[in-house]
C-alpha cells in the first residue's frame, strides 16, 4: 500500500518543527557511560515518554534495576515501551532505538557545542551529538506518528516500541526485559517483525538495508605497582613501570595490518567463498568513500573488497585508551602508578564473548608472565554482545526495499554493519521474527566522533522512508 501523498507533503511542510524537536533532544546530554551524566539519560527517557504520550502512544517506563560502573552502583535508566494499535487484521511491528549517546566535549575537537544542534550555514547539516546515532532516527518515528495523530489517520500497522538508554554501554538489563515481554501476554507478544534504525549507509549517496551486525567483547587490562605516582628522575630505571608493562601488552594484541594476534581469534572465522566475495564487489563503494569518511588516505588495503570485508565479515581489534596515563599538555615527568588499557574486539559468527574471552584472558596473562615484571595484572571482560545475521529475502526486507525505491528512486545497498547493537539477536531469537536494520544517516556522519551530523535531507527523506516502510508492510 503506498504511503498517502499528503504524508510526504506533511513531512516537507513540518521539516523545521521536526528539526526543532531534534534540537530539544540533542540538548539533553544523555551520555550513558559517564557516571555524572546518568540523571540526564533518565531525563531523556522522561522527555521521550512525554513526546510519545502527546502523540497518542500508550507508554510505560520500565525499571531495569541497577549496575556497577566505575565502582559506583547506578540505576539503569528506564526503558521506554510504547504501544499503539491492536487490530488483529494488521501486522504488528516492533520499533527499537536508543536515546543515550556517546561522550562528547568541545575540547575533543568539535567546532561547535556538541549539545547545541547547529545547522551548518551552507549545507544545512544538523550537527550535534546523537543527531545520527540515534536521536535523529528515533525522532524520525515521532515525525511519522505526528502525521497520523495530528491528521487523525489510522496507522497501517500496529506498533510496539522499545527505546533504551544504555545501548552505548552494553544494553544492561534489556535482554531480560525482552524475554519477559516476549512471553504470552507481554508487551511484545504478537510482534510480526522488528525494525531498527540505528546504523548508517555505506557511502554518502546510496540508501541501505542492513542484514548483519558484528558483536563486541570489551576489555580492561590493569597494571599497578607503586602505591602512588612517582618522579621519573628519582625512580626511573629503579622500578618496574606499570605503563611500560601495559604498552608491551597492548602492542601484542593487534598488528599494523589489522591482524589479531590473540591466538585462535582470527582462525575461528571461515575464509570467504568467491560467491560471498562477489556480494561485496557489487556494493556501491570505493576506497575514495572511506578516505572521504575518515578524512585521510589510510585504508589498510587499496582493494575495495578487502577493505569492505574487513568491516563486514572479519573481526577487528581496536585499542581505545589508557586510563590513569598522563595525557595533558606540557611535559609532566610522572611514572603513573596504576594504568588501565581499554580495547575491544568486534566479533563475527561463530565468535561470541563467551568463546573469545578465555582466549584473550589467558593470552594476556601468559604475555604478562613473559615480561618478568613485579607489577600486578588484572584483566576484566566488560560488556559484550553477539553478532547477528538475518534473512534479507524476508518480506520485512522486501517492504523496506519497495519503500526505499519509492522515496529515493533507487534500490538500496544490502550491507552488513561493522558496529554492534547487542539486543538485535535477542529480539530475533526471543521473538522468533525477522529483524531489519533500516539506516537513516550517511557513512560520513561521524557517529561516535567529533562533529557528528545528520544531513537535513537524510532526516526528512529518512522520515518519509520510515513512514512509507510501514505502509509497504501493510501490503
Ligand atoms: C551501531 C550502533 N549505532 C552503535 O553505535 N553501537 C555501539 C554499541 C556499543 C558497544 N559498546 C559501546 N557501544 C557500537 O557499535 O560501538
Ligand atoms: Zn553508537
Ligand atoms: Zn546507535
Amino acid at each position: 500500500m503506498p504511503a498517502p501523498s499528503d504524508f510526504l507533503q506533511f513531512v516537507d511542510q513540518n521539516a523545521d518543527a521536526f528539526i526543532q524537536r531534534l534540537a530539544e533532544a540533542v540538548a539533553i546530554p544523555s551520555i550513558s557511560c559517564e557516571v555524572p551524566r546518568r540523571p540526564d539519560v533518565v531525563k531523556m527517557a522522561h522527555w521521550l515518554d512525554g513526546q510519545l504520550k502527546a502523540l497518542g502512544v500508550e507508554t510505560q517506563l520500565r525499571d531495569l534495576g541497577t549496575h556497577v560502573m566505575d565502582g559506583v552502583e547506578l540505576g539503569i535508566p528506564p526503558a521506554v515501551l510504547g504501544r499503539i494499535g491492536n487490530d488483529p487484521k494488521k501486522k504488528t511491528v516492533l520499533l527499537y532505538g536508543h536515546f543515550d549517546v556517546q561522550p562528547a566535549s568541545k575540547s575533543d575537537g568539535w567546532n561547535t557545542d556538541p549539545f547545541t544542534l547547529t545547522i551548518h550555514p551552507t549545507n544545512g547539516q544538523l550537527i550535534g551529538r546523537g543527531s545520527s546515532d540515534d536521536k535523529g532516527p528515533v525522532l524520525g518515528w515521532l515525525n511519522v506518528l505526528q502525521y497520523h495523530h495530528q491528521n487523525k489517520k489510522e496507522l497501517p500497522v500496529n506498533l510496539r516500541m522499545c527505546f533504551e538508554g544504555m545501548e552505548e554501554t552494553g544494553s544492561e538489563g534489556l535482554d531480560d526485559l525482552v524475554v519477559k515481554e516476549g512471553a504470552k501476554g507481554g508487551w511484545f507478544d504478537g510482534v510480526d517483525c522488528v525494525c531498527i534504525s540505528d546504523n548508517y549507509w555505506l557511502n554518502t549517496r546510496t540508501p541501505a538495508l542492513t542484514y548483519g551486525l558484528r558483536g563486541i567483547a570489551y576489555y580492561k587490562v590493569n597494571v599497578s605497582g607503586p602505591t602512588r605516582d612517582l618522579h621519573s628522575g628519582v625512580f626511573g630505571r629503579m622500578v618496574h613501570e606499570p605503563m611500560t608493562d601495559l604498552i608491551q601488552i597492548m602492542s601484542k594484541l593487534v598488528d599494523t595490518t589489522g591482524q589479531i594476534l590473540v591466538p585462535g581469534v582470527d582462525d575461528m572465522v571461515s575464509v570467504a567463498s568467491e560467491e560471498e566475495k562477489s556480494l561485496y564487489e557489487q556494493l556501491d563503494y570505493s576506497i575514495a568513500d572511506v578516505e572521504e569518511s575518515v578524512g585521510a588516505p589510510i585504508t589498510l588495503s587499496d582493494d575495495k573488497t578487502t577493505v569492505l570485508m574487513g568491516r563486514m565479515r572479519s573481526p577487528s581489534l581496536s585499542l581505545h585508551g589508557i586510563e590513569g596515563a598522563f595525557y595533558g599538555s606540557g611535559g609532566k615527568t610522572v611514572i603513573p602508578a596504576n594504568v588501565t588499557g581499554k580495547f575491544s574486539i568486534r566479533l563475527v559468527p561463530p565468535q561470541t564473548p563467551e568463546n573469545v574471552n578465555p582466549l584473550v584472558v589467558s593470552y594476556i596473562e601468559s604475555e604478562f608472565a613473559k615480561l618478568k615484571t613485579k607489577n600486578k595484572l588484572s584483566v576484566e571482560a566488560m560488556h559484550g554482545g553477539r553478532p547477528w545475521i538475518a534473512d534479507h529475502k524476508h518480506w520485512n526486507f522486501e517492504a523496506a526495499k519497495r519503500a526505499t525505491e519509492a522515496v529515493y528512486g533507487r534500490s538500496p545497498d544490502l550491507t552488513r554493519e561493522g558496529g554492534s547493537i547487542p539486543v538485535t539477536l535477542t529480539f530475533a531469537e526471543t521473538l522468533g521474527v525477522n529483524v531489519l536494520l533500516l539506516p537513516m544517516g550517511r557513512g560520513d556522519d561521524g557517529a561516535h566522533s567529533t562533529n557528528e551530523k545528520l544531513d537535513r535531507s537524510n532526516f526528512i527523506e529518512g522520515t518519509k522512508l520510515l513512514g512509507t516502510y510501514l505502509y509497504e508492510l501493510a501490503q
